[in-house]
């Protein structure tokens, strides 16, 4: 059934409308673009040398695709009027960015808005969209505006099943608001049936009551009732959450580290690594244990730090792309643009006035550094000359299908031109330049492990600048369902670019921000001290929750010795045994938490494997007891199935 849904993220369903409509013919304009941008345009705006900032840029990008008037009518424009940019420095990004069919990241919704909402127009709304008969959305509390247009141009005569927890909702910086949103949904629709889901089949009753209390301060608005879970069909435990605390973060992290290895051989490897996550509110706080950890070196413990998106993307490690881009079509103007200013001895007056000279002949930069006449009246550097032909070089070597070929040519690039030179600039220490090498690793990794299934009519460089940010590519699990073969040149502790959806690896501890854990759960989840910070704020208190009820089983919170947070920290102490009416098994009432870790002797070893569905366990094996012979093996797994 998976294999026939389309299942994807509004980004990658937006780019495959985008994609349909201009039939391939548009590209994403990345943050690095943005910014070289702007820095090339503030040069050329002689009213106003000031740089825009980043998110203004944007606006301003925008209105710019948008218009097409004359030069008059430009002088009684918003882009003149209120930003001050010149109609030269207007014609020069227009220019730069090449077409009208380059997105930003947030203009692809907005483009595919447009493109679902102009449905007579003969380039309108996809078949593809028009053929579905039924939407689902999940998360729906993280819905912002433009996701929330796009929810209603494609299932206002569909049916439509939107999925989601008040309570969790986290986006609210980016707009995902009740009223804006899943409010907004809602009237449109004549016939709407609500479905409380009150039952957890998640969490244990320990982890049922702690959760529910969490909840209290933090509602967010909503229509809908949303009564706390009030059944649940787990098991318990009998243990309660833990709340330590730590005298410094090292401690605490040393502490997760034994606890970790602890749960491990007690439950003689039953509990597998790949059943913890350590989460946190802040990538920083992540990475620091992440760190920790690693510096151990444990032979047997495999770390997997969970991302959703790449998160080279963030880093000086992104030009890659931009070489990308050269290597596929060098008429790029802009990739070559970004590029040639990084050159040594090529500042952007340079680099500008290549380009107005280009734009004066109408070709594109590439051409215009083609252009032998120009080279003999030494209008061009060397550098960029020589640079023009280590490009040449590059493109006619390399094999576009060949993921070594690919990162040879784009090292060549990056090793000679600007990108080694800025990471030597920032004189890296050890640590940030093994990140930066497992980021190329990881690059290198992917085109290796997505060259066996891309389209035919791509090359795997082209595919691969479509795809980066996907899902299709972030998801590593594609490589267990397309049965791909491991390569002997892989590179421990350098997986792919990050995904936030597997649990393949049985050898894994996870590290993950509570954003990027958001929907997935894990047996056994700490969560770190940090996350006891700014909890006054609601959405922050929220995040707790979310990251509350990643358990299924067992859970850490930890603290340090100068936390106290009254609402986690009175819940602390003994709690009162009672039988549990629905299961009938001894449940904690009164405090909620435990101040120390479990002891995990036989009784409650077995009670956390059974809990996690363990089936050695229930079968006797393990550390409970052997099986002793086939038959008695049989028997209890003939019970299990049919009793
Ligand atoms: N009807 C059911 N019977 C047994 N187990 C179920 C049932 N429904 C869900 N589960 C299990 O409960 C757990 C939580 O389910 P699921 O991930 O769908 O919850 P969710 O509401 O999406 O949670 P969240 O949004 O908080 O991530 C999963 O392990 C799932 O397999």
């Amino acid at each position: 059934m998976a294999k026939l849904v389309d299942i994807m993220t509004f980004h990658s369903f937006a780019s495959l409308v985008v994609n349909e409509k201009y039939d391939g013919d548009w590209y994403l304009l990345e943050e690095d673009q943005l910014r070289k941008l702007n820095e090339l345009v503030s040069t050329t705006n002689t009213k106003n040398k000031k740089q825009y900032s980043h998110s203004l840029f944007k606006t301003l990008l925008k209105q710019i695709r948008s218009f097409n008037g004359t030069e008059e009518e430009y002088s009684h424009s918003d882009i003149y009027l209120k930003h001050k940019l010149p109609f030269s420095a207007y014609q020069n990004i227009k220019y730069l960015v090449g077409s009208n069919n380059v997105f930003t990241y947030d203009d692809l919704l907005s483009e595919c808005h447009q493109i679902l909402t102009t449905e007579e127009h003969a380039t309108g709304k996809p078949e593809f969209v028009s053929n579905y008969k039924v939407i689902i959305v999940d998360e729906i509390q993280d819905i912002y505006p433009a996701l929330c247009n796009i929810i209603l141009d494609m299932s206002l005569d569909k049916h439509l099943t939107i999925a989601g927890d008040p309570n969790q909702s986290i986006y609210t910086f980016l707009g995902a608001e009740y009223s804006k949103n899943w409010g907004r949904i809602l009237p449109e629709f004549e016939k709407v049936e609500t479905i409380t889901l009150n039952e957890s089949f998640r969490l244990t009753p320990e982890l049922q009551r702690f959760s529910n209390s969490m909840r209290k301060g933090s509602k967010p608005r909503t229509t809908t009732t949303n009564p706390y879970f009030n059944s649940c069909v787990k098991s318990s435990v009998s243990l309660e959450p833990v709340r330590i605390s730590f005298n410094s973060q090292v401690e605490e992290y040393e502490f997760i580290y034994n606890e970790i290895e602890r749960m491990v051989n007690l439950s003689n490897n039953q509990i597998k690594y790949s059943d913890i996550a350590i989460l946190a509110f802040a990538n920083q706080d992540v990475d620091s244990c992440y760190r920790y950890f690693e510096e151990k070196q444990s032979e047997t413990m495999g770390l997997k730090r969970l991302n959703s998106t790449p998160r080279w993307l963030n880093t000086d490690i992104s030009l890659i792309l931009q070489y990308m881009k050269i290597l596929v079509d060098p008429t790029q103007s802009l990739a070559l643009l970004t590029t040639l200013s990084m050159l040594k001895g090529v500042g952007l007056t340079t680099v500008n006035s290549i380009n107005s000279a280009a734009v004066k002949l109408n070709v594109s930069v590439w051409d215009y550094i083609n252009n032998h006449e120009l080279k003999a009246s030494k209008k061009i550097s060397k550098i960029i000359l020589d640079y023009r032909d280590v490009i040449k070089d590059c493109r006619e070597s390399i094999d576009a299908n060949d993921p070594n070929s690919i990162m040879v040519a784009l090292l060549t690039l990056a090793n000679k031109y600007g990108l080694k030179q800025r990471l030597n600039k920032k004189k890296l220490n050890e640590l940030q330049l093994k990140e930066y090498e497992e980021f190329l690793t990881s690059i290198w990794m992917t085109l290796k492990k997505i060259s066996s299934f891309k389209p035919v009519d791509q090359t795997l460089l082209q595919f691969y600048l479509h795809n980066y940010n996907t899902e299709l590519i972030m998801n590593s699990k594609l490589k267990s369902t397309l049965n791909l073969t491991s390569d002997e040149d892989t590179v421990p502790n350098s997986d792919t670019e990050g995904n936030a959806n597997t649990n393949d690896y049985e050898s894994e501890v996870k590290f993950s921000t509570i954003h990027t854990a958001k929907g997935l759960e894990f047996p056994i989840v700490f969560l770190l001290s940090s996350n006891n910070d700014n909890l006054f704020i609601p959405e922050r208190k929220r995040a707790l929750y979310v990251a509350v009820t990643r358990a299924t089983t067992l859970l850490y919170f930890n603290k340090l010795n100068n936390h106290f947070v009254s609402e986690i920290d009175n819940l602390v102490g003994k709690g009162k045994q009672v039988k549990n009416g629905n299961t009938n098994e001894n449940v904690a009432i009164g405090p909620v938490m435990s101040s120390k870790p479990p002891d995990f002797n036989e009784e409650s070893m077995k009670r956390i494997l059974d809990v996690m569905g363990r089936r050695g366990n229930r079968l006797g094996l393990g550390p409970v007891g052997q099986v002793r012979n086939f038959s008695t093996l049989v028997s209890k797994i003939m019970r299990k199935r049919f009793i």
